[in-house]
């Protein structure tokens, strides 16, 4: 305060156009309004100086911005634009804070130790999302803004100059062809219903991609590998999901036939609950996706398959750092 104390001078409101009023102004209609016609910080345009004078005002206190100092409108919308990557969009400011919103459905990625850095500027807030989301058109990622109604103009300065790489960007998601294998004899010879099937389908299909074709098969090694081969080769699909057998008991082919039909293991089991027994792995030269889905897919709405799936979709590859990241934070439902 004693630094924006220092810059108050006195004007009168015709020649307060463009400065910044120092303080609230209160505007009084005897048995009608009685609250503020402006707020402090508040840039006095033209069209104000008649609202001004109706009220009395003749003078006002205006802040007499010192070279490197900027309002906080100015220094939110530096902030912003110094974040904002691929398919980001700026709102105008709103009581000092600017919001960057994605233009696009799909995955959000936020440079956590650029944002850190950022925010390390004593008085600078950049607020995010977790990077990873899954965030639909129009959706906030991200809001910017100073604490002080001025700022200095170096400390914005310094975020402009650390953002050599988007704090803040939002990936497309691929439109994948997706192949189905629901594995378990009791569904294979119809003693049960399928539950898996509509459930994974949804999942893809709410994220722009399509499960082509479902192909069910009893707990049998051979058969699973035959049913990978088909997808990977005559449909050449995207990504292929194994749906079942993925625990432990003697009937539980499904990483065993994944791991014979030639992938390369990125990790079998998770240390996210649900979603513990989830396997993650590549097929072929092409280097086609496979995931062994467990149980509780069908039934939990959010289990690991539901945090990697949408980085399939928007082209990333899963390593197995990204395996053992799931673990803090991962504790859902168990
Ligand atoms: N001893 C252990 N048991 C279990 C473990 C473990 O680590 N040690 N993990 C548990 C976790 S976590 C999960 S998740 C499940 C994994 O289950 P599976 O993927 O092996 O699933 P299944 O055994 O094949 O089936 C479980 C249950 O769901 C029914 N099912 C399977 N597929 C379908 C389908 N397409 N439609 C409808 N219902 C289906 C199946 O009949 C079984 O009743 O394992 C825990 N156990
Ligand atoms: O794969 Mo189970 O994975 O945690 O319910």
């Amino acid at each position: 305060m004693k630094k924006l104390d220092s810059m108050l001078r006195e004007v009168k409101v015709e020649e307060a156009i463009g400065k910044v009023l120092a303080h609230d102004l209160t505007q009084i209609i005897p048995g009608a309004f009685k609250g503020r016609l402006f707020t402090k910080g508040h840039v006095i345009t033209e069209q104000d100086i008649p609202a001004l004078l109706s009220i009395g005002k003749e003078h006002i206190y205006v802040i007499a911005m010192e070279e490197g100092w900027l309002h906080e409108d100015e220094a939110a919308i530096r902030l912003a634009r110094a974040a904002a990557g691929a398919n980001v969009s700026l709102t105008d400011p709103h009581e000092g804070k600017v919001s960057l919103k994605s233009t696009i459905h799909g995955l959000v990625k936020i440079n956590k130790s650029l944002v850190d850095a950022a925010n390390s500027i004593d008085q600078v807030v950049m607020s995010t999302l977790k990077s990873n989301t899954v965030v639909k058109q129009g959706q906030v990622l991200t809001g910017t803004r100073v604490i002080p109604l001025l700022v200095e103009e170096e400390k914005v300065r310094q975020v402009e100059q650390l953002a050599v790489l988007p704090l803040v960007e939002v990936k497309p998601f691929r439109r994948l062809r997706v192949g189905l294998i629901t594995t378990g004899s009791e569904v294979y010879k119809g003693r049960i219903q399928d539950k898996f099937g509509p459930v994974v389908r949804e999942k893809v299909a709410a994220l722009g991609s399509e499960v082509i074709e479902q192909r069910l098969t009893p707990d049998e090694s051979d058969t699973i590998v035959n049913e990978i081969r088909y997808f990977l080769e005559e449909q050449k699909v995207d990504l292929i999901l194994v749906t079942g057998g993925m625990s432990v008991d003697p009937d539980d082919r499904t990483p065993g036939a994944i791991k014979q039909a030639g992938a390369r293991i990125i990790s079998y089991g998770t240390p996210m609950l649900p979603g513990s027994m989830l396997l993650m792995g590549y097929l072929g030269e092409a280097e086609v996706p496979v995931m062994g889905l467990p149980g509780c897919v069908m039934h939990d709405p959010y289990t690991s398959f539901d945090v990697l799936l949408p980085r399939i979709c928007a082209g990333e590859t899963i390593v197995r750092e990204d395996i053992t990241e799931l673990g803090y934070g991962g504790l859902y439902n168990c």
